[in-house]
């Protein structure tokens, strides 16, 4: 990561613009993984070239792929599932739990060592979640109390799995489905609520066969190794986690009107629209969310009178990553605004439910933190009264709400590293600039 540099936003008025968002992070990690498991040239367009995702390039090609990035585009020739040559260094996956995690799943069933480390955040992010379920398949991992750096030793015998999903991860099942491309035989795993099936669509764009089943409120995910995958050619759309950001700096700042043009609207990924349609928000979404692959569209959001709201917990999974913006809009709406279920909130790039309730008090917002989730009372539309300097954690996305926040705020709110914005959201200051944000960095 770059070194340390301050920032607060603000806005003299309005914001207005048409823009387009980076490459969804979670669709293009896998487009590069997938293309480095098939046989022959993969080429992905509208590829996210975030820190995060340039982390899974880097340690796919020490595994053994040809990896070419330029101006969003990639062209990747891969080795083939089981062709994955042992690095001759330690990985490092930066900030990118996505990279780890699902390095992990594909590194378990290839006969190979290889240690992984991260930065101070990855760190303490818990992988035991993964090592536990590889571990059944045959491989052995070494370190710390289930943190990075670790060691893993891959298996050459893998025996498949079945496997019940203790918790809501895409991240765990991924690894368990990669897992599974290497093994002789058929690999499951069963969630019992939805997370987001990116792995399951772009598997079938590599001509894997994968088998999902609805039994009841349960998805039963198979993959049947040793499969062989077809290059693919993969277009990223916008990414939604980073679309929320300007879209809530449209809904909260007032006179505002956004449009967002190309994102993925996949319906695990869309609960922040309908968090926010209960908060009375005014977006239109335009596209076709049932389509194949990976539905995209446009969103055109407006300044909105916002009230609280009690937000399901099961939209949980299908947001998870958008509750610190959301938690903006929460500030300024009418009435309390309550959102539960969130434990995974904690084990994130940071604890963003402790760091989330602490930076807004910080800012003079009235907020309760429940053991899973949080009560915020809004200003009702009016500033709130900001004045603080927030540590960002080395959690791109602490970083950029409370950018956001300052937009309504009466007294600056500088963040104090935005460095990590670029593992997600390369360019986002001077977008928000282009909307009509003030930025002050430093
Ligand atoms: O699979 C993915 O690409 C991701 C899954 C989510 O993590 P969990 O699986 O830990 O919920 C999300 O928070 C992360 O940003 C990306
Ligand atoms: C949690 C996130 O990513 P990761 O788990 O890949 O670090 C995120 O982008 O908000």
């Amino acid at each position: 990561m770059t070194d340390k540099r301050e920032l607060a936003l603000s806005a003299p008025g309005s914001l207005s613009g048409r823009i387009r968002v980076p490459g969804d992070k979670s669709i293009s990690h896998r487009s590069l993984m997938f293309g480095a498991l098939a046989v022959g040239r993969t080429q992905v367009t509208g590829l996210l070239t975030g820190e995060d995702v340039l982390a899974t390039a880097s340690a796919l090609r020490a595994m053994g792929a040809s990896i070419d990035i330029e101006d969003g585009s990639a062209l990747i020739e891969g080795v083939g599932v089981g062709g994955l040559l042992q690095p001759q260094d330690v990985i490092d996956l930066g900030n990118s739990g996505t990279s780890a995690r699902l390095l992990m799943g594909l590194l378990a069933t290839h006969p190979l060592t290889v240690i992984m480390t991260g930065d101070a955040s990855l760190r303490k992010r818990p992988m035991n979640r993964v090592i536990e379920p590889l571990s059944r398949f045959g491989a052995e991992f070494s370190g710390a109390d289930g943190r990075l750096p670790l060691q893993v030793r891959g298996t050459d015998c893998p025996v498949p799995q079945r496997y019940e999903l203790p918790v809501a991860s895409a991240q765990v099942k991924s690894a368990v489905l990669l897992a599974g491309l290497n093994t002789p035989g058929r690999t499951t795993v069963v969630e019992s609520v939805a997370t987001r099936d990116h792995t399951e669509r772009m598997l079938r764009c590599f001509g894997v066969d994968v088998d999902v089943e609805q039994n009841g409120d349960e998805r039963i995910i198979s993959v049947t190794g040793h499969a062989e995958l077809s290059p693919a050619r993969i277009d990223v759309p916008g990414d939604i986690s980073s679309a929320a950001f300007p879209l809530v700096a449209a809904l909260i700042v007032r006179g505002s009107s956004v449009v967002i043009e190309h994102v993925g609207l996949n319906p695990t990924r869309t609960g922040l629209l309908d968090a926010l349609s209960l908060m009375g928000a005014r977006v239109e979404r335009s596209g076709n969310a049932e389509a194949e692959g990976e539905p995209a569209g446009g969103l055109t959001a407006q300044h909105s009178g916002l009230v609280g709201a009690v937000i399901p917990p099961d939209l949980a999974p299908l947001m998870i990553d958008e509750y610190p913006i959301l938690m903006v809009a929460a500030a300024v709406a009418d009435g309390v605004t309550e959102m539960r279920g969130l434990e995974e909130l904690r084990v994130k790039e940071s604890d963003r439910l402790a760091v989330m309730a602490e930076g807004l008090a910080a800012c003079g917002v009235p907020v309760e933190l429940l053991s899973d989730g949080i009560r915020i009372t809004g200003s009702g539309g009016g500033p709130i009264p900001g004045g603080a300097r927030i540590d960002a954690h080395l959690d791109h996305r602490i970083a950029m709400s409370f950018a956001c926040l300052g937009l309504v705020a009466r007294e600056p709110v500088l963040v104090d590293d935005a460095s990590p914005i670029d593992t997600s959201f390369p360019g986002f200051v001077q977008l928000m600039r282009g909307l009509g944000c003030r930025a002050a960095s430093a």
